[in-house]
């Protein structure tokens, strides 16, 4: 099939990649002309294993990139790979989304055969029907559900495993309103899912309930985090290794061993906004999510806690802390909403002289903290530091050693549990 993502960050590139490896034919629309040249070239605009192959195979052949939406014009179907990010009240800014499908609208005045548009961003219930098709309406002239259709298909990959994510998924939800968008998107899937290990299910719904399924997948996952988290300062009280515990809990199918890693929390671009989101949207509507507004203050409060552990062994004014990890999680240098900020800020507010270390993101970090000092190494940045905090689970920390003796007091507070507890350094778990 033909078809057009319109954005091609980190969803849009994986998706087009992936669809383009399947046997589609396939065209990115962005307004930033570095992105659209890099595709072209033949290379990633984004790192994520494995999407670098994917495109230098493709560029050229079944996969393009371009900024001009006149493109759409040729293809079968339209997904939508806009940000939503957050206003500062926590809703979501439907700005780019409106923006592009009005521009989708003008291409699709022109256009005589059929069309399906599909939102593949993280969108409040409601957005696809109303917000995209009154959009489109409005510049094509034309009637969803009579001349186009819209169509809802979440997205529930990870950054660091993005392609892996979209290729194996655990699930594909398609939210369509009538039955020539339902076939004409298990038509794009067809080909994932014939190729697909365990034959990922195709769950069929409506496009409200699409929406509110990834609001409701992420918002439960970042609650079983905060959850083990609020479970893990209760074992750190009473002594108790939080993992010992997690691991044991995780055996019971019920509860599974996934995302319960307790430590400092979720970050990233898309935990933080899309609960936030969807617990502004509900207060809007009239209900206030108690349990969510919970999961968002225990995640706010990990930062804090790692902080008060420090307190309890270095008086950090004027001393040199190391903080090692800035990325959001390992396998990324994005920084967007990192524990590391809250910590970092907090190791400021105590008058200490901040060393950062973090193998890909101290780019990324510098926009946030240009001031502080940035270290080459896990080694340079433990020099001479009263204190260390590990914030990231990067692999490279769990294999630091020496390097420890080189620190003024070998005081080391674990965020992550990623460091073994050992002779010669004074040893703080966050939850064990
Ligand atoms: N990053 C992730 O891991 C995941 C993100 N999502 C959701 O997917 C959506 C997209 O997220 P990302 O890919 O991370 O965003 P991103 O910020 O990485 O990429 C968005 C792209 O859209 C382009 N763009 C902006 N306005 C445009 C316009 N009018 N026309 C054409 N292109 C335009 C930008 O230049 C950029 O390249 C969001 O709603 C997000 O919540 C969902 C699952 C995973
Ligand atoms: O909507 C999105 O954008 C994506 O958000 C998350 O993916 P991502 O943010 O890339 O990364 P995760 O691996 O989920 O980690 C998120 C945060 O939770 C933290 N985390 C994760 C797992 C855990 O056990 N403990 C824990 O603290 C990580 O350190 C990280 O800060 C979801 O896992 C994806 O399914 C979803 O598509």
């Amino acid at each position: 099939m033909k078809l057009s993502i319109v954005g091609s960050g980190y969803v849009g590139t994986t998706i087009a990649g992936c669809f383009a490896d399947l046997g589609h034919e396939v065209v990115n629309v962005d307004i930033d002309e570095e992105i659209v040249e890099t595709i072209n070239a033949g290379e990633s605009p984004i790192h994520e294993p494995g999407l670098e192959e994917l495109i230098a195979t493709h560029a050229g052949e079944t996969l393009s990139a371009t900024t001009d939406y006149e493109a759409i014009h040729e293809t079968d179907v339209t997904f939508l790979a806009l940000p939503t990010p957050s206003n500062e009240d926590g809703s979501i800014d439907t700005g780019y989304i409106e923006a592009a499908a009005q521009s989708v609208g003008e291409v699709l005045a022109e256009k005589e055969t059929p069309h399906l548009v599909v939102v593949k961003s993280t969108v409040i219930p409601g957005t696809t029907e109303e917000l995209v098709a009154n959009a489109i309406e409005s510049t094509a002239g034309k009637r969803a559900g009579e001349d186009f259709h819209v169509a809802m298909n979440p997205e529930f990959l990870r950054e660091g495993s993005a392609v892996t994510d979209f290729l194996e998924p655990h699930k594909i939800v398609l939210g369509t309103q009538d039955a020539s968008a339902r076939e004409t998107l298990e038509a794009v899937y067809d080909p994932l899912r014939e190729q697909a290990p365990g034959d990922p299910p195709v769950f069929a719904t409506g496009i409200r309930e699409a929406e509110m399924i990834k609001y409701a997948n992420n918002a439960f996952l970042a609650s079983k985090i905060s959850l083990i988290n609020d479970i893990g300062n209760i074992c750190k009280e009473f002594d108790v290794d939080a993992y010992e515990v997690a691991e044991a809990i995780g055996l019971d199918d019920r509860i599974s061993e996934q995302f319960l890693r307790s430590g400092v929390g979720w970050g990233g671009s898309c935990f933080p906004k899309d609960v936030d989101a969807i617990i502004a949207a509900a207060t809007q509507a009239g209900y206030e999510p108690p349990m969510l507004e919970a999961a968002r203050e225990v995640n706010d409060h990990q930062p804090t806690r790692m902080l008060e552990l420090l307190d309890g062994h270095v008086d950090s004014t004027d001393k040199r802390v190391a903080v090692l990890g800035l990325a959001f999680k390992p396998g990324t240098d994005d920084t967007r909403n990192s524990r590391a900020i809250p910590i970092i800020q907090g190791l400021l507010d105590r008058d200490a002289t901040v060393v950062a270390y973090d193998p890909v993101a101290t780019a990324n970090m510098q926009t946030h903290f240009p001031d502080i000092e940035y270290a080459d190494s896990a080694a340079r940045a433990l020099e001479d530091a009263s204190a260390a905090l590990v914030v990231t689970d990067w692999d490279e920390f769990a294999a630091l050693d020496t390097e420890f003796e080189s620190m003024a007091e070998p005081v080391v507070i674990d965020g992550r549990r990623i460091i073994e507890r050992r002779e010669g350094i004074v040893y703080e778990g966050l939850t064990w």
